[in-house]
């Protein structure tokens, strides 16, 4: 420091103004720094960020292991055990991963603006996320109120660390809220985090704290839930009195949860997406569960190219059943969707009153009907040597074929699809199920299976009630709805694609077409149901393009499958790249 005390004797100034000087000139510094610190986090920020952590959770982030898979509450625990067991780290290192990531996927969305952000935070390891998310947001110089909603004396260890290392890291303590103190209030511009219960809730939440979700749910705040909704259990329906808090964004941990494809829960769900937090990429792909979405990627490993030097009876002869008079668009409408399914050849059996508008609306499928000249056919005899059979559409429920069907069922050894009408007569003469073949897939919507397995209380109760009853018989069903759920021997599987527009007259008619037509070709009963609904969803997606939710009808999904198969080997679409 010499120098500096030299310069300044020599511009004739003394020692006292020289400590002085230097005294402000520390200070400018310090207020300087603290003021660039104040500024929004630069995108640097976010390397820094990563830098801190150890770098193996740096490659787990980028890889984005995300399974299709859907976990039950009691496997997540196992995963987390495994998970922190393997890597030889305490589970709070695990809370801090999760909480990381969820900061930046804000930071990467606020840039550091100052809107207000009240985070919520129970006593669980949900809470306890909600202390790191807060931890983080606090320490990158974000506008941050947290709170403890005290629901329980029971606070766990790891939300204990977590709540610690908050209050050590920043004078900016957490406020607790206690049964019987005045709630926050919360404005419609502040961002209102929710980490106030996770997977593990299991009963009833108390009146104030279903007042505090009621408050955040009428603030018209922006509400991002962390992993769930709180009030949502996992593995039950809402009862009674239950409030959900209603997010506009859901974060959900390495796979999604069951309740978010229900109807009684799945509307809540506005939009939500999966952090991968890097839990044992071994213990997920080797853990069998009941659940298990239905996606491209599935859909892709079932898929069968064809050969070069290929000819129509490769691919199969389906034969759908149905048609009446007045509903002959329902046997047009599946038959026409088995052609473009990709059968080689189809054949629909129907009244004969029915041959002419058939043979009119669809050259390329032929007809075969009865002796008899009614409405509706009274009798199911042919000759076409059918690789599968679809039966229901449009078919009625005159005893008349209801006779003709049992006696039909007798005759069949093979897989049918079973669709409309014909699960209507199954479900009026249950007897006939112990005719139905093995393997075959019925094709229900809500009001046909209530008639076929009867009423249930809840989605959890029917989808319990409709796998013990595909088990008891031995086929498979598929529970047309927002979410397609098929099940067969006790597992679930959910469909990923499709989109309201298939809320239409027919829709139904061509899903039967299009699994029959996938059946005729050789595919598994199961690969079948789950191609097929998954084929029908996506084509529905790819014509909304072109007719809209509102203007979309069936046979614009079965223009549509051809595009739903190409789309399978499409390449993603890659985000715009940035300028400069
Ligand atoms: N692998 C992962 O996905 C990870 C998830 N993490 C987070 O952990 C939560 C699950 O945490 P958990 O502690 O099991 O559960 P919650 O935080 O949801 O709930 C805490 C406890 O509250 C009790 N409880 C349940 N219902 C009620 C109620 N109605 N009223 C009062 N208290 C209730 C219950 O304990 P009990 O012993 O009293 O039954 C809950 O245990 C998960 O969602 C993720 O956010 C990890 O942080 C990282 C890995
Ligand atoms: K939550």
């Amino acid at each position: 420091m010499d120098w500096v005390k030299r310069y300044y004797i020599l511009l004739g100034i003394s020692n006292v103004y020289v400590i002085e000087l230097w005294l402000f000139l520390c200070l400018s510094v310090y207020a300087f720094a603290k003021a660039y610190r104040k500024q929004p986090p630069e995108s640097s920020k976010k390397v820094v960020f990563l830098q801190q952590r150890d770098r193996s959770d740096f490659l787990i982030y980028k890889r984005k292991n995300i399974s299709m898979k859907i976990y039950s509450r009691a496997q997540i625990y196992e995963a987390d055990k495994v998970t922190v067991e393997k890597e030889g780290i305490p589970s709070i290192n695990l809370m801090e991963r999760a909480g990381g990531y969820i900061y930046e996927w804000v930071n990467e969305r606020l840039k550091g603006g100052q809107v207000p952000i009240k985070v919520f935070c129970g006593i669980g390891n949900n809470g306890g996320d909600g202390m790191v998310l807060a931890r983080y947001l606090i320490e990158n110089n974000y506008n941050v109120t947290t709170y403890v909603v005290n629901y329980n004396n029971k606070r766990v260890p790891d939300f204990l660390g977590a709540y610690d290392r908050l209050k050590s890291a920043t004078k900016n303590w957490p406020i607790v809220i206690n049964e019987g103190d005045e709630l926050p209030a919360i404005s419609p511009q502040d961002i209102v985090v929710d980490a106030i219960f996770g997977i593990g809730l299991n009963r009833v939440v108390q009146d104030w704290v279903k007042a505090l979700f009621t408050a955040i749910n009428n603030s018209n705040a922006y509400v991002l839930s962390i992993d769930i909704p709180s009030g949502m259990y996992m593995d039950m329906a809402p009862q009674e009195g239950d409030v959900i808090i209603l997010p506009r964004f859901t974060l959900s941990f390495q796979a999604p949860k069951l309740p978010f494809f229900l109807p009684d829960t799945a509307p809540i769900m506005q939009a939500w997406d999966i952090l991968d937090i890097g839990l044992d990429p071994e213990y997920l792909a080797t853990t069998a569960t009941d659940v298990e979405l239905i996606g491209k990627q599935e859909v892709i490993q079932m898929y069968r190219s064809r050969p070069q030097f290929a000819h129509k009876g490769m691919f199969g002869h389906s034969l759908l059943i149905g048609g009446s008079y007045g509903k002959m668009g329902a046997i047009i409408l599946a038959s026409k969707a088995a052609m473009r399914a990709g059968s080689g050849m189809v054949t629909a059996y129907i009244p004969q009153i029915g041959v002419p508008i058939l043979q009119t609306a669809l050259p390329e499928v032929m007809t075969e009907t009865d002796n008899f000249n009614g409405k509706v056919f009274e009798e199911i005899d042919f000759q076409t040597k059918a690789n599968a059979i679809g039966i229901g559409p449009g078919m009625g429920t005159d005893s008349k074929t209801a006779k003709a069907m049992g006696d039909f069922l007798k005759t069949q050894k093979n897989p049918l699809v079973i669709d409309a009408d014909a699960i209507n007569i199954i479900a009026a003469i249950p007897e006939l199920l112990a005719d139905v073949p093995a393997l075959s897939i019925f094709t229900p919507h809500f009001g046909e299976l209530e008639r076929l397995i009867g009423k249930w209380e809840d989605d959890f109760d029917r989808l319990e009630k409709t796998a013990k009853f595909a088990k008891k018989h031995d086929i498979a069903i598929v529970m047309k709805g927002a979410h397609t759920i098929t099940t067969y021997d006790m597992k679930l599987y959910i469909n990923d694609s499709g989109n309201p527009g298939l809320a239409t007259a027919g829709s139904g008619d061509v899903l039967t077409g299009v699994i029959t037509g996938l059946l005729a070709q050789g595919y598994h009963p199961m690969e079948a149901a789950l191609m097929g609904v998954y084929f029908h969803g996506r084509a529905a997606d790819i014509a909304i393009n072109q007719y809209g939710i509102e203007g979309l009808i069936a046979s614009d999904v079965t223009e549509f499958l051809g595009r739903a198969y190409m789309d399978l080997f499409a390449k993603p679409e890659q985000p715009p790249q940035e300028e400069g």
